[in-house]
């Protein structure tokens, strides 16, 4: 691939795609170096209008970009496929944005030698705070994985993984961000349980979200460690603790995300 800032198509540009677009603006990526392309004339109109990005058609966007970037929904990549998949030009890069589905799903519709990236990202890229996890399908280089990670290391972190790895992947830090907003709700709805304001309650949970997931990052030490610190012997906390584990929040959390891997699974067996 050539050097420099290379031309990317967000192929699909609805919630995920559109984060790609305003992350890679924010980190400077020039407009005129990125398309986009949607179903909707009205939301092309919208991106067109927010970003000053150039919204075409899919074969416009797969002849003119250098990267494409695919961020349409499992169920609809066969379709979009059937229409562009023969007609990629030689020297591609196709990044794949689609739980579930494994780089083979792409590479067996689209020209041969054509390099697959798959990756699995989440919404904090909104606020530059990602978790990426980047793999190499067939064909895809060292040289791929890198312009993959140039482009999401500004969302925010990335790491390489093996792509045996992406469907827990997803399941994880994908579908994660769900998991904390949930617990979030659960945590203000008891505020208010216990006679807080919900404004009140809903500052006092998100700051304290915000300060033990900074804790986590910056102290280095293991989760119990941390939550042993809070944990004052016959203190309030493990009175909440022994409630959580009586009413099996962990094994909850075991089976929810099993769940989610599963379903990762289930995309792909699905996939046309
Ligand atoms: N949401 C999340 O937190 C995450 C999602 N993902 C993955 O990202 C992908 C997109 O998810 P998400 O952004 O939430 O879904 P959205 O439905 O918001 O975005 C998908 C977009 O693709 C468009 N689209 C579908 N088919 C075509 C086509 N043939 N040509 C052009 N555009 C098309 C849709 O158009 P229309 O609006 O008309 O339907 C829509 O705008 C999925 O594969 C998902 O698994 C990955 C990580 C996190
Ligand atoms: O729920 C989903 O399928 C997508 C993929 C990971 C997060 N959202």
């Amino acid at each position: 691939m050539s050097t420099g800032v290379h031309t990317v198509a967000v192929i699909g540009a609805g919630k995920i795609g559109e984060l790609m677009l305003s992350g890679l603006l924010r980190s400077g990526w020039p407009a005129d170096r990125l398309l986009a392309t949607t179903r909707r004339p009205e939301r092309a109109e919208e991106i067109a209008t927010r970003y000053g990005v150039r919204v075409v058609d899919n074969l416009t966007a797969v002849r003119d970009a250098e990267v494409l970037a695919i961020s349409v929904k499992p169920q609809d990549a066969g379709v979009l496929l059937d229409e562009v998949g023969p007609r990629i030009p030689d020297g591609k890069l196709v990044i794949s944005l689609c739980a579930g589905l494994p780089t083979g799903f792409f590479s067996r519709r689209l020209p041969a030698g054509t390099p697959v990236v798959r990756v699995m990202t989440n919404t904090p890229a909104l606020v530059d705070q990602a978790m990426t996890a980047i793999s190499a399908g067939a064909h895809a280089t060292g040289e791929h994985l890198a312009l993959a990670e140039e482009m999401f290391k500004p969302l925010g972190a990335t790491i390489r993984v093996p792509e045996s790895q992406q469907d827990a992947v997803t399941a994880l830090s994908g579908s994660g961000p769900a998991y904390f907003y949930l617990l979030v709700e659960a945590m203000v709805d008891a505020g208010i349980l216990l006679g807080l304001p919900r404004q009140v309650a809903h500052e006092l949970i998100v700051q304290t979200a915000i300060g033990s997931a900074v804790m986590l990052r910056d102290s280095g030490e293991h989760p119990v460690k941390l939550r042993e610190a809070v944990t004052s012997p016959a203190g309030t906390t493990i009175s909440a603790v022994r409630e959580l584990e009586k009413h099996g929040v962990r094994a909850a959390l075991l089976a929810a995300l099993e769940a989610a891997r599963d379903r990762a699974r289930e995309l792909a067996a699905q996939a046309t």
